[in-house]
């Protein structure tokens, strides 16, 4: 029975998908992880554990190089909950607006002022003026799955759009409106948009991009969305910007206390990917993918091993063997099980960045010996027998 040990709520809808060679354990010595943002850094990783599925798309919470160097494929659902986070960083526009919330918050001061509060109302609003965002620049940093859903409706809404992305996907550069325009550099993003929204991962290369040297670059009054992670800006230089009104207002979906004590900052309670449809959607795509991983071998959607897929095993057995992207891995590996006289029936052998993959189907029964042998070779750092 395999063992799958949940650390987040993660739908029933997914759940229900795994067939009666699973259950669902809370046991420190699980196979697979389910999870959406419980931070793992501090987890130890148990010799058993072969997969992580994280039902959602930022994986910062996760510590992938243990991971990797223990042969511990990560999952994650690209794009199963873009929507969501498409539709609430539109209201996050409206927000950066218009002073949707502190006009709500003065209106709920009037309850008791009885026939008094339609006169207060008119005489109160014009406190809570904010431009229309028709017509106006919205610049877009990170072209994924959020950003070209939410550049391809903001132009719905009449906005002007920059997009940037250097490392943009064939898929999304098909689906983004051919009317968004290319930004050749972020600085030039930045020195032209009235708003910024940031849909980029949080990692070495983006912790801080939003700082003092880039808000200088950018227009006097700029509003901010973050839908991201907070660690994209850097605290001290936002809250000077919004102190002096630099920057007019950040929306954030990552409230923490220092920004919540910031002024003209809407603080939203991590809820992007809070719909029934997105949890629905994420748990269904890291469950199909951690089990067909656990079952078969497959990998989709890995952050740190490859693509690969042989379907299901038809053969007498199948291996996987998790190692470095060195040389000679394949060589080792297929001398080995010649050497104990087994036969190939099928193979795939597969890299990204510095590790590597490989999948065999065989023509007979695989017997711990032919494990133990695999596992000596220098560079491999999982062996599993599937069948
Ligand atoms: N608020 C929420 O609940 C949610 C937040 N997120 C956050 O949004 C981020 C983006 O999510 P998706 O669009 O689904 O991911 P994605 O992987 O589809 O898109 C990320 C894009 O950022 C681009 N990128 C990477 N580095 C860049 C850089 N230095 N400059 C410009 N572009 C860069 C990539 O090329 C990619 O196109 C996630 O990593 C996560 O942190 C995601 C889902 C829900
Ligand atoms: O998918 C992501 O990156 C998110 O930030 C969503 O996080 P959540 O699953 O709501 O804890």
């Amino acid at each position: 029975m395999y063992k799958i040990k949940t650390l987040n709520n993660i739908a029933e809808e997914g759940l229900n998908l795994f067939n009666d060679k699973f259950e669902i354990v809370d046991d420190a010595d699980a196979n697979g992880i389910l999870l959406r943002s419980y931070k793992m850094h501090d987890m130890e990783l148990p010799d058993n554990l072969e997969a992580i599925g994280r039902a959602g798309a930022g994986v910062n919470n996760i510590p992938i190089d243990r991971c990797s160097e223990k042969g511990i494929v990560v999952f994650n659902t690209p794009g199963a909950n873009a929507n969501a986070v498409k539709e609430l960083v539109m209201a996050g526009l409206l927000l950066a607006s218009r002073d949707i919330t502190g006009a709500i918050d003065w209106a709920k001061t009037l309850k008791g002022k009885g026939e008094e509060v339609a006169k207060l109302v008119e005489a109160g609003k014009s406190n809570f003026v904010g431009p229309e965002i028709k017509g106006k620049t919205l610049g877009v940093i990170g072209l994924g799955a959020i950003g070209v859903l939410v550049a391809n409706a903001a132009k719905g809404l009449g906005m002007q759009v920059l997009g940037y992305d250097p490392f943009i996907s064939v898929e999304s550069a098909w689906e983004l409106n051919h009317n968004i325009q290319k930004s050749d550099s972020l600085d030039e993003l930045f020195m032209k948009s009235d708003y910024i929204t940031i849909h980029v991962p949080l990692m070495d290369a983006t912790k801080g991009m939003i700082n003092e040297e880039k808000i200088n670059l950018m227009k006097d009054g700029v509003r901010l969305l973050n839908f991201s992670r907070a660690g994209l800006c850097n605290d001290a230089d936002l809250e000077k910007a919004l102190e002096s009104g630099k920057v007019a207002r950040y929306i954030t979906d990552f409230p923490y206390d220092k920004v919540l004590n910031m002024k003209n900052v809407v603080c939203i309670p991590h809820l992007g990917a809070s719909t029934p449809e997105s949890e629905v959607n994420c748990a269904v795509m890291a469950v199909s993918e951690v089990k067909d991983y656990i079952e078969n071998g497959n990998i989709t959607n890995s952050v740190n091993y490859p693509e690969c897929n042989m379907g299901v095993c038809n053969n007498a057995g199948r291996i996987a063997v998790n190692h470095k992207n060195i040389p000679y891995m394949v060589s080792n590996i297929t001398t080995a099980l010649a050497s104990k006289n087994i036969n190939i029936i099928d193979m795939i052998n597969k890299s990204k960045k510095d590790w590597a993959y490989t999948l065999i189907d065989v023509e007979s029964k695989i017997t711990d010996e032919i494990v133990d042998g695999l596992k000596e070779i220098e560079g491999i750092v999982k062996v599993r027998v599937l069948k």
